[in-house]
């Protein structure tokens, strides 16, 4: 039996990503979620609830991990991310094994990875996709969350590979600055051809 694509789904803070993301789920092609997967192993019983606190006394209780705590520790400290890092991503990569052994029957399979090219998980993939706007409508989008202040969108910014270098290493930008209508069309054309 031949395995699936899978591509590997990306893009900066409010490029779309998600929303590309609900795309595919809505053409009948299984998406991971590696953000929901990291939420699940630090949500209330998480399986990395334990490991974390050992290493950061204090950020987790009964309601699991107070992510903004935590968030607090590790941002603008390197060496405490790479600890948090090395708890999580031996989890997070046994939950992406299981997606893919769950869906190995598929013609097509979706990760959506935030940090796909800075953590090398586009080594991983058959095809690299990224969700891009140009960067105005990508600042209205962000500022228009609720909490979310300019300091905040920059501090995110600065932490993340830019948008023309992640544009430069896809094998497909999916446009998402120009209405929904062409990028379902791109999205769908892909599905057609692949899945
Ligand atoms: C430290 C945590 C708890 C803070 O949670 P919080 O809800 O406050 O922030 P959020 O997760 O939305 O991240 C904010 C921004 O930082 C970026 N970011 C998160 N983790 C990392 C990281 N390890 N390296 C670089 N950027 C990161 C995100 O992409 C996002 O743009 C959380 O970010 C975390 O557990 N990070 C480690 C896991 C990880 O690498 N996740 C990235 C995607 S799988
Ligand atoms: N053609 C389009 N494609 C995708 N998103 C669009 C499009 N047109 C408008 N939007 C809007 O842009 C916003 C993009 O948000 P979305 O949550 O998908 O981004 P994201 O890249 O996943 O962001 P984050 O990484 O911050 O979660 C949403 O409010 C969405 O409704």
């Amino acid at each position: 039996m031949r395995r699936p694509v899978v591509i590997g789904l990306t893009g900066s803070i409010g490029m779309g990503k998600s929303t590309v993301a609900a795309m595919f789920r809505r053409l009948g092609v299984p998406v991971y979620d590696a953000d929901a997967a990291v939420r699940a192993l630090q949500g209330p019983g998480g399986a990395a609830l334990g490991r974390i606190e050992a290493a950061f006394p204090g950020v987790t209780g009964v309601a699991g991990l107070d992510r903004a705590k935590l968030g607090a520790a590790v941002f603008g400290a390197p060496e405490k991310l790479r600890v948090l890092e090395g708890i999580l991503y031996p989890l997070i990569a046994e939950t992406q094994a299981r997606f893919r052994r769950r869906w190995r029957h598929k013609r097509l399979v979706v990760l959506d990875v935030p940090l796909l090219f800075e953590k090398g998980g586009w080594r991983t993939v058959d095809m690299t996709v990224v969700a891009s706007a140009p960067a105005r409508v990508q600042r209205g989008r962000v500022l228009a969350r609720p909490g979310m202040t300019r300091d905040k969108f920059a501090g995110i910014l600065a932490q993340q590979m830019g948008d023309a270098e992640k544009r430069a290493r896809a094998d497909l930008v999916v446009e998402t600055g120009r209405g929904r209508l062409l990028t379902w069309r791109t999205v769908r054309a892909l599905v057609r051809e692949l899945g």
